[in-house]
């Protein structure tokens, strides 16, 4: 290897094959403006969400949506669906539309829309940016406040602006560089507990994430940049289940809230229903789902939030299949959109049964 302008050492990129540069988050907001009326809309629901995780607000914040986008149009049919039931239900839950662009595999798989929004491993990442970048305001223009797992430390600086809250998932919840990335986030943060279970690394991403920190990243225009952080008070624990079993029934809700109050953090958790709380099983799901309403009812206190799993169809196909059906998850099973209303217009009156108990 000779040593040029372009590559001055012969030890570095061994294993690099390519490099090929990004559209720079200037270009692409520029090209897809958030716009006045969004722009309220992502702040009004940044701020009620804030509230109800602070229980300042006495609704019940659901994150629901597909496990992951792989087509637009279906994600966006789905939000039309999400938007008339969370007019309906708005009295009682804060309803934001899950809506994953990154997906961080337990070893390899397909990563996401933003990564490869093919899906046929052409990883057009400039292409899945802008993808992503357009379904959020369609969304947005339906409603709907958005939520998002942020898995690329690179990726916020091109889609944040238009999300309202944000999770930081169960094998990246220890990651130094995911709770600096949180500490200058705008939106409300969730921290998953690991993969194993352990409830106390998500309240650590709190506490890492509420102060402030200075790191690696980029700016607006793409360059490599120091970044100083003033910190993120508004990062909750969201209890996932764990290699250990679930971790949602009421002891276990207690506990966390119990580990939150130590810190000083709001003595309320989110519950995810999929994952590990249901062993990934959208039948499962759904009867997670009717158990935590049913404790809400019944006046249970300690849940500030619910994640929901949940496309038009039940079920979850392969994203190599030949012809995928229309409106199923290409990753976790999804509970369908049928179940998916009864359960929450069940968890709305829930919520007004249990202001009464
Ligand atoms: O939510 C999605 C998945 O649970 C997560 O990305 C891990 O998936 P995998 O174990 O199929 O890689
Ligand atoms: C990957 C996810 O969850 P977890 O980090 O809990 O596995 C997810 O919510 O998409």
């Amino acid at each position: 290897m000779t040593i040029t302008a372009e590559n001055p050492t012969q030890t570095a990129d061994r294993r690099v094959l390519s490099y090929s540069p990004l559209p720079t988050p200037t270009e692409v907001l520029g090209e897809l403006p958030l716009g006045e009326a969004r722009e309220a809309l992502v702040e009004r629901s940044r701020s009620e969400i804030a509230d109800v995780l602070a229980d300042r607000d006495d609704r019940l914040l659901v994150v629901v949506g597909p496990c992951s986008v792989h087509d637009t149009d279906a994600a966006l049919d789905y939000a039309g669906r999400l938007a008339r039931l969370a007019e309906e239900t708005a009295e009682d839950l804060l309803i934001v539309m899950r809506v994953y662009f990154e997906k961080p595999r337990t070893t390899v798989g397909w990563k996401g829309l933003i990564n490869d929004p093919a899906l046929d491993g052409s990883y057009d990442i400039p292409r899945g940016l802008r993808t992503a970048r357009k379904l959020l305001l369609d969304v947005l223009d339906l409603g709907l406040p958005v939520g998002t797992e942020f898995l690329e430390p690179t990726s916020p600086q091109y889609i944040a602006d238009a999300v309202s809250w944000g999770a930081i998932g169960a094998r990246t919840t220890e990651s130094q560089v995911h709770r600096q990335l949180v500490s200058g986030l705008s939106m409300p943060v969730g921290f998953k507990n690991g993969t194993d279970g352990e409830v106390q690394v998500a309240v650590d991403g709190c506490r890492s994430s509420a102060a402030g920190h200075v790191f690696f990243g980029t700016d607006a225009d793409g360059r490599a940049a120091v970044v100083e952080t003033a910190g993120n008070t508004d990062c909750h624990v969201i209890l996932r289940g764990g290699t250990r079993g679930p971790n949602y029934d009421a002891e276990s809700v207690a506990a966390a809230v119990a580990s939150v109050g130590k810190v000083g953090l709001p003595g309320l958790v989110m519950v995810d229903a999929s994952h590990a709380n249901s062993g990934k099983s959208h039948e499962r799901q759904a009867e997670v789902v009717a158990e935590l309403a049913e404790r809400i009812g019944g006046g249970e206190q300690g849940i500030s939030g619910l994640m929901i799993e949940s496309f038009i169809e039940p079920g979850a196909q392969s994203v190599e299949a030949e012809e995928l059906v229309y409106g199923q998850s290409v990753t976790d099973a999804c509970m369908g959109w049928d179940t998916t209303a009864d359960g929450l217009r069940a968890l709305g009156a829930a919520v007004r049964a249990g202001r009464r108990s």
